[in-house]
């Protein structure tokens, strides 16, 4: 995607162009070019290790790329950041917060340190942003005895004490439990509906696809993919017929096969199933609004399935095939991707630029 310059359109939050970080000879992120739009919930997606954390530490200026800018509310980072960063909450590490205060104590703490208001609508503005983040009848309990996802909201309530237009979340749901996820998605919808932009990294795709409206997916620093989630489900829906014999399957193949080189470029990449039990299944990546039109194009080869099965995209095997040009059987794929996801990945070597 081009870089837009920001003059020519206000929507854009966030705009990097060839945004780069080199560690020594590491290039943890390379060239990067994203675009956050306004109200966007956009999700940043790549293995551990691909050069997530690093772009947002950029983004937020506690390290200088090496190459290239991100332009933030239309402004510089590297020229106007103390006025971009009055716009923006963010939680990069996990905070630190005082174990033995309460919940409402700690961000009192949070406002007086960073120097907000104080009096009534300093307390006004604790009562919202515990309301938001649904402490409100925890914030007398003291941190130590929160659960891991009311600490992780509590750090999310001290980031928008000063009521950001732009939300900043790296990796919000590590390390909780199903229920601590639930209530972080559930906050994320939240602050989205109150017209907050969020950029959210992860790992974990199907929590992704729950709440973003856009991806970017980045892999060993270099973006793979960038854009709406629905059009990237789409893109890796899948039709899956059965027939009654390997001898059949094989047949319908060739007349698949032949109707993609005849016009019908919508049936890509038909193939047979992989698992040795199933030569009797195809499977092609194909819108599957279209699975009746396959059915009638068989049936006019007198091949008669057994049963069509429209196989919903996920951004699982999407990510699988961007990230490993797979696209064998639909059996396994959420699994393998989930074990790529948590893999630690090697990294690219230092590339020739251009200047
Ligand atoms: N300060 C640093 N010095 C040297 N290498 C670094 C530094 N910070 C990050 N890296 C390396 O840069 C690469 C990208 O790391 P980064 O933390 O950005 O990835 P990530 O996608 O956020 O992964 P994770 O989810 O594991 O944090 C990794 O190989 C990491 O080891």
């Amino acid at each position: 995607m081009n870089y837009i310059p920001p003059s020519h359109n206000n929507n854009v939050i966030i705009n990097t162009n060839r945004l780069t970080k080199a560690f020594g000879n590491l290039v943890a992120v390379n060239d990067l070019h994203l675009q956050v739009m306004r109200g966007d919930v956009f999700g940043f997606l790549g293995p551990n290790g691909s050069g997530k954390t690093t772009t947002i530490r950029m983004l937020l200026g506690l390290i200088r790329p090496t190459a290239g800018r991100a332009i933030i509310f239309g402004m510089d980072n590297a020229k106007q950041l103390p006025a971009i960063l009055q716009r923006v909450g963010a939680i990069v590490e996990t905070p630190v917060f005082y174990p033995y205060l309460s919940g409402l104590d700690n961000l009192r703490v949070v406002a007086a340190t960073s120097g907000m208001m104080s009096g009534k609508s300093n307390d006004r503005r604790l009562a919202e942003v515990l309301e938001i983040v649904e402490l409100r009848s925890y914030e007398k309990l003291s941190f130590r005895q929160y659960s891991l996802g009311m600490k992780q909201r509590l750090g999310i309530a001290a980031a928008l004490l000063a009521d950001p237009e732009l939300v900043l979340l790296d990796e919000p749901t590590n390390g909780l439990d199903p229920t601590g996820m639930i209530e972080i998605r559930k906050l994320i919808k939240r602050l989205s509906e109150l017209g907050k932009t969020i950029f959210l990294s992860s790992h974990m795709l199907h929590e992704v696809q729950q709440v973003c409206n856009r991806v970017a997916i980045l892999q060993r620093g270099n973006l793979l993919r960038q854009g709406e989630v629905s059009a990237l489900l789409q893109d890796s829906e899948i039709i899956e017929i059965r027939l009654n014999s390997e001898e059949e399957a094989i047949q319908a193949l060739d007349v698949i096969r032949k109707a993609h080189e005849d016009q019908r470029t919508w049936l890509r990449n038909p193939r047979l199933a992989t698992e040795a039990d199933q030569a009797h299944i195809i499977l092609i990546d194909a819108p599957i609004s279209r699975s009746s039109e396959v059915n009638k194009l068989l049936a006019r080869y007198e091949i008669f399935a057994a049963a069509i099965h429209p196989h919903e995209g996920n951004l699982e095997d999407f990510f699988l095939k961007v990230t490993t040009g797979t696209t064998g059987g639909h059996t396994g794929m959420e699994a393998l991707a989930e074990r790529f996801l948590h893999t630690e990945v090697g990294q690219v070597q230092k590339s020739e630029k251009e200047s």
